[in-house]
């Protein structure tokens, strides 16, 4: 392992000796070595964040380290040259291929990774279904959209949400965009989710409390996507939906957008069950602070290469 000094640490990332010291002290900065009254301190360290960042959020005591390390990662990538636009282009492109192929195969779509790269290039895999072919093309189609929402800057409101379920599903003309009019039941599911008349009033108080939400972009996405499945506004389509909102939020606050995998399924149903059965959110809390961590990473190794 590198080490470097205090004072070198001081002068990469622009605070003083002193700051640097406390930041040690306090065992802020992870896998320091103290010799004597010194520090060594790991080259590839990261600069921790300052604590106001996080200030003026509500942050739970038990997403505080979670959030503070995500964070530091961040301001650590904002620091390094930009990517470029061909880089970008080429991480958006892989992204969108594996996010649809997981996210549709959640949901009981059978091409595999590779049968989704082709079937969005227009090709027909022999022996699927049409249908199976359409929701991959509709699932990218909406992705691109919430893209341009962020480039837009187009803050979240009911109509945006029906938009995107309207590309998710483009090849159900009398079912998209609009909410569902009879009840429906989540399979395996501890909760029920409202009768038909309720769908609207709830969605409405659901999409207006963001507006005087005060936490962690990651908890606020988080909790969204509980309550938007707790809903279950569409007859079809919720969760593939709900998972390109979950995204929307996180790209919107400048966070990688993330990708519940197939083989994490079990998982991610389990966090459904520990909020409607147990009342406790911080296993879905968790899981998208942990896959924004992991992406975060990902960007970083690949700038430092
Ligand atoms: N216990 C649960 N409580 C609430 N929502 C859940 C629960 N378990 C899973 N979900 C959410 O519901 C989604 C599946 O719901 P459903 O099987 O009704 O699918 P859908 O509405 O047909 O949508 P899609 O086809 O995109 O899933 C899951 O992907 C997940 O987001």
């Amino acid at each position: 392992m590198q080490y470097m000094t205090v004072k070198q640490a001081s002068e990469r990332w622009g605070i003083s000796d002193r700051r640097v010291r406390l930041l040690c002290a306090e065992g802020r900065i992870e896998g320091v070595v103290q010799k004597g009254r010194s520090y060594l301190i790991p080259e590839d360290a990261l600069k921790p964040i300052d604590g106001r960042s996080l200030r003026g959020k509500d942050i739970p005591e038990q997403y505080a380290g979670l959030f503070v390390s995500i964070d530091e990662i961040k301001a650590e990538l904002d620091r390094r040259r930009p990517l470029t636009a061909g880089e970008l282009k080429r991480l958006q492109d892989e992204f969108l291929v594996e996010f649809t192929y997981n996210s549709n195969a959640i949901e009981g779509n059978m091409l595999t990774l590779q049968e989704t790269a082709l079937a969005l290039e227009g090709v027909t895999i022999d022996k699927k279904p049409l249908k199976d072919h359409l929701e991959a093309v509709g699932h990218r189609d909406a992705f691109l959209y919430v893209v341009s929402l962020v480039k837009d800057k187009v803050p979240i409101s009911e109509r945006v949400i029906r938009e995107i379920h309207s590309l998710v599903l483009m090849d159900r003309p009398e079912d998209k965009g609009v909410y569902r009019r009879i009840p429906v039941k989540i399979m395996g599911a501890h909760r029920e989710p409202p009768q038909p008349y309720l769908v609207p009033v709830q969605m409405e108080r659901l999409v207006s409390d963001l507006s005087h939400d005060n936490r962690h972009t990651i908890e606020t996405a988080a909790m969204f996507h509980l309550n938007f499945e707790g809903i279950h506004p569409f007859i079809d389509g919720n969760g593939r939906t709900g998972r390109l909102i979950l995204n929307l939020m996180l790209m919107q606050a400048g966070y990688p957008p993330i990708d519940v995998k197939f083989a994490d399924r079990r998982q991610y149903y389990a966090c459904f069950d520990s909020y409607y059965r147990d009342n406790d959110a911080s296993p879905m809390v968790n899981m998208a602070g942990e896959y924004v961590k992991e992406r975060l990473s990902q960007y970083l190794r690949l700038l430092q290469d």
